[in-house]
């Protein structure tokens, strides 16, 4: 036995007959009148999220509520989340800091994130951030990631809208639900099979976890590829406007996401390896962590990118031209050219550029 090694293993709530007792054996009762909520800042399916205070030093917080007439079910998935969140302590973890559950509505209370949801953050924030930052906000991402791997957690819902960021641009892993939260997943997202009742996102789910419903931590591992390409393709879409059938059959076939613009290609290698189709041969959490540390601290992060810069004067803006001859051969091979007004939105490409495609 290695006592090195000294994971403290997960224990699912769902083993406890009584929510209750779960979520005060991980987490702490806080009083009502202590929590000062300031303004909602989102909307869960269960309630809404608010940003507020917590007495007496009026610490920043996150708040989520569950709306009145929620169902016994929506109950007990609301308290499992803070019964899952209360048993870990990681810097890349959304930090639990309790909970209300002797008066209505029920609450989760966590650390406050200044930079709000990753993809909503990528999207306000288009081309403001180098590949060694973006490379060290999935690094945090992986670090967060190979701990709950350690501690025996599958998250099943790895995406970048679950993963927050706070003012110094820490990323840290949120969305620890039993079910998924359907708002997170359109309609249009949610697969035929589920697990336990949950929704799959389909996107950003391993193959295996979609056909044979085996979530594992080498499916979050593909999952962390998605998010990988989100990051480097300041939170596009994966797949575009593709349909869930699409993507399934693309993927089925052996085609994946090309590299997005600007991207070095020691990512894209990486996110390949993250979507092979043989779980055991993807890289662990671990080989990632380690991995992308390598990346960040090599100075020429930047020099290896998939796209050609063009040599333009200074104050020209436009960003990096994609090598197209990848972005058109794999549009051409997938018959995707219809996709060509996303493509416009990629912010990569020109009409004009795209019209040679055709
Ligand atoms: C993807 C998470 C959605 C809910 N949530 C949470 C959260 C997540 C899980 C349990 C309880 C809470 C309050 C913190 N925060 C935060 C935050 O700290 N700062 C934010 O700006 N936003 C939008 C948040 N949204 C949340």
């Amino acid at each position: 036995f290695d006592f090195t090694h000294t994971s403290r293993t997960y224990v699912d709530p769902s083993t406890y007959e009584d929510p209750y007792t779960a979520v005060l054996q991980f987490a702490k009762e806080i009083e009502y009148d202590l929590v000062n909520i300031e303004q909602v800042i989102g909307r869960g399916e269960f309630g809404e999220v608010c940003k507020g205070s917590l007495a007496p030093y009026y610490r920043p917080i996150a708040i989520k509520t569950l709306k009145v007439g929620y169902s016994k079910q929506e109950k007990l998935d609301f308290l499992s989340e803070a019964s899952i969140m209360g048993q870990f302590d990681h810097p890349n973890v959304i930090r639990l800091e309790g909970v209300v559950t002797k008066s209505r509505p029920l609450m989760i209370i966590t650390e406050y994130m200044e930079n709000g949801s990753l993809d909503a953050y990528l999207k306000a924030n288009i081309g403001k951030l180098n590949s060694k930052q973006l490379a060290q906000m999935l690094h945090g991402v992986a670090s967060g990631m190979k701990y709950l791997t350690d501690m025996g957690y599958v998250h099943r819902d790895l995406a970048a809208r679950n993963v927050l960021v706070d003012a110094n641009l820490e990323c840290k892993v949120s969305d620890f639900g039993l079910s998924r939260e359907l708002e997170k997943v359109t309609e249009e997202e949610v697969a035929m099979y589920t697990t336990r009742g949950g929704m799959i996102p389909i996107r950003w789910t391993a193959l295996e976890a979609i056909t044979k419903r085996t979530f594992s931590s080498s499916s979050d591992v593909w999952s962390f590829g998605i998010v990988t390409w989100e990051v480097f393709s300041n939170g596009e879409r994966p797949y575009w406007e593709m349909s869930n059938q699409d993507v399934v059959h693309l993927v089925e076939s052996g085609y994946r996401l090309p590299p997005p613009c600007c991207c070095p290609r020691s990512l894209h290698e990486m996110m390949l390896e993250c979507w092979n189709c043989d779980r055991s041969r993807r890289p662990t959490f671990n080989q990632l962590v380690a991995l992308l540390g390598h990346l960040i601290n090599e100075s020429d992060l930047l020099a290896d990118t998939v796209n050609i810069r063009p040599v333009r004067d200074q104050d020209d803006c436009i960003p990096e031209l994609l090598d197209l001859s990848s972005l058109g051969h794999w549009l051409e091979q997938m018959h995707l050219l219809h996709h060509k007004p996303s493509m416009l939105r990629y912010g990569c490409v020109t009409a004009e550029q795209i019209m040679r495609l055709t």
